[in-house]
């Protein structure tokens, strides 16, 4: 049988006989691969196409986990990283056999909430109906395009202004919280694109926020601020209006971040992957087709934030970059125009803020003090 390791992402396994989802775990699909077909589809849409109608869709790295049995832990450990899986969203019953592991950080408890709420998203809306909404949904609108055009027109980073009601780290962020309000502000005050937290647990955010921006006549290519597991969620980011769509390197082993990185261009969408150390980094530098790199200088493991983690990566990595045509984004702890000039020098083109804007009583306005100048719209 053809290998299905050589043949990720775009190759999707056929399995014919398989129908319900308790028939899914690992060892009942390894005993009917016998019989299985591996299918070789000539572009992505195909293989998305034929995995809807056989009802099979995978994210890469639980192929390699079928094919290699290893499991999608060990394969991501092996990459660096420490974010561990708890149970795959497509099968909820399975668990992790130790239902007594405790997350070791905040970013695990996040990934181990969202595979839950995944799975009860999915059973309410199927993958399917969900690709065919996305479908419905107007042509993405050109993230990278907006940054560059406002970098040049400025003179100072591009503005991703973060429509954000709270976080783990800092709790409530703003009691009177509009979500369309702000987003227009921003928009008014020269923000080149928004990101919108669609997390609901740790964040406070939704979909809905998502959508209700999108349909209130904002012009600004919208990023989603999602901690991104399954592919079903790029889906439904892009059928509540999403432009671009957040990938983080710390949870994402480097197929489902290929596999994931073509879907979004299928859909038109720009991925921001963020990284936060040289490790990653250097993981993501070697997948194709990377446009946007967000380096957070926040650490999602342990809060900690230092702004000098954007300047020592682009030390260390700008070359590189440059040669890549890849824009950075420098993220989070911004305050003062110091700070933005700090990152700016380092060479990222494009600064996300939240905090420092979204306490303000006019987030609108303090858009001009953090950049120490009025921006042009
Ligand atoms: O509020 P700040 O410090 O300006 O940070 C904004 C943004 O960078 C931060 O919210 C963020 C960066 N990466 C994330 C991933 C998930 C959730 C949130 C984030």
């Amino acid at each position: 049988m053809e290998s299905l390791l050589a043949a990720a992402p775009f190759h999707v396994a056929a399995f014919s006989s398989v129908s319900s989802p308790s028939a899914h775990s690992p060892s009942v699909l390894r005993s009917i691969r016998g019989g299985g077909r591996a299918v070789r589809c000539a572009s992505a849409k195909e293989a998305i196409l034929y995995a809807l109608e056989h009802d099979e869709m995978f994210n890469s790295e639980e192929v390699i986990q079928w094919e290699s049995g290893k499991t999608i832990n060990s394969i991501a450990a092996a990459q660096g990283i420490r974010i561990r899986r708890r149970c795959r969203p497509r099968y909820p019953s399975e668990g992790s056999g130790d239902d007594k592991a405790v997350p070791r950080n905040i970013l695990e408890q996040i990934v181990w909430d969202k595979e839950v709420e995944v799975s009860q998203r999915k059973a309410k809306k199927p993958l399917k109906s969900i690709v065919e909404s996305s479908e419905h949904a107007p042509p993405a609108r050109d993230f990278i395009g907006a940054l560059t055009a406002a970098h040049r027109r400025n003179g100072v980073p591009a503005l991703i202004a973060e429509v954000k009601k709270a976080s783990p780290s800092r709790g409530v962020l703003r009691e009177n919280f509009n979500p369309v309000e702000i987003a227009q502000a921003y928009e008014k005050n020269g923000a080149a694109c928004l990101s919108i937290l669609t997390d609901e647990k740790h964040f406070q955010g939704s979909f809905e926020n998502l959508e209700t921006v999108r349909n209130s006549g904002v012009q600004c290519p919208l990023l989603c601020k999602e901690f991104v597991i399954d592919i079903w969620q790029i889906y439904y980011a892009r059928s509540k209006g999403a432009d671009a769509i957040l990938l983080i390197a710390a949870v994402l082993p480097d197929l489902d971040m290929k596999y994931m990185l073509r879907i979004c261009k299928n859909l038109g969408m720009t991925a921001l992957i963020e990284v936060h150390d040289e490790k990653e980094l250097d993981r993501v530098l070697r997948i194709d087709g990377v446009e946007l790199i967000g380096i957070n200088n926040r650490s999602l493991e342990t809060f900690v934030v230092d702004t000098s983690n954007t300047r020592m990566l682009m030390e260390k990595r700008g070359d590189i970059i440059k040669e890549k045509g890849i824009l950075v984004v420098g993220e989070s702890g911004l305050f003062t125009p110091d700070d933005v000039a700090y990152v700016h020098s380092a060479g990222v083109s494009a600064v996300l803020v939240g905090e420092s804007l979204i306490k303000e009583e006019d987030p609108g306005r303090a858009i001009a003090g953090l950049f120490g100048k009025e921006l042009l719209s």
